[in-house]
């Protein structure tokens, strides 16, 4: 397993180890001992699945109480998965990292709490799992809106193509007006 820094260096980049033979393959994908020799020291209490459709933008989501820390993989398709520092204290804070997570390249990516979380599905269809430890707040739910002017993400998407967002997001506050932590 290997697991590296992203450019906001709370954020890791998870490459487990895979073992393919002539059944298939087998890979762990959550190892608490090599996490934590990693720099993640998690306690998971949910775990979720979604599957979305082309275009699909889910984000960027974030809980203000309850924070939720999210270790995200992709089981079918891709994604291109993006976490946003919140952390008022930080020196990356209104800064984002993005990932492409897929079935193919069996990336993970360590989210910790006090950031923003969203992705793009870039394959037909995507199924994305994650472990939270934290469980779902919708009260303390708060949503940015994807293409906020001064984050400016740089999502994978044809120039015409609006992504497919739920209603929630699409009544999303901008990162300015977001409560940071
Ligand atoms: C997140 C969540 C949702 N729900 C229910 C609430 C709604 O009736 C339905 C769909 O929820 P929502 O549209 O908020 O789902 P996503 O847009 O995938 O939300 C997630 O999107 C981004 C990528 C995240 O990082 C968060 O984990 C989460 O906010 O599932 C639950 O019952 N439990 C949950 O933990």
């Amino acid at each position: 397993m290997k697991i590296t820094e992203t450019k906001i260096p709370a954020v890791k980049l998870i490459e487990p180890k895979v073992f393919g033979d002539e059944r298939g393959f087998f890979m762990e994908t959550w190892n608490e001992k090599a996490f934590r020799e990693a720099g993640i020291d998690a306690t998971f209490v949910q775990d979720n699945h979604s599957r979305s459709v082309k275009n699909t933008l889910r984000g960027l989501h974030y809980q203000i109480k309850q924070p939720q820390g999210k270790l995200v993989r992709v089981t079918r398709g891709e994604v291109f998965d993006v976490a946003v520092d919140l952390r008022s204290d930080s020196s990356t804070c209104g800064q984002w990292v993005g990932e492409y997570l897929s079935e193919k390249n069996n990336r993970m990516l360590w989210v910790p709490p006090g950031f923003a979380h969203g992705f793009l599905v870039t394959s037909d269809t995507a199924d994305f799992q994650y472990k939270c430890t934290d469980f779902y707040a919708p009260e303390y739910e708060r949503s940015i809106y994807w293409q906020d002017l001064q984050l400016r993400i740089c999502w994978p998407l044809q120039k015409s193509l609006k992504p497919l967002i739920s209603r929630k997001d699409q009544l999303a506050i901008s990162y300015a007006e977001a409560e940071k932590f």
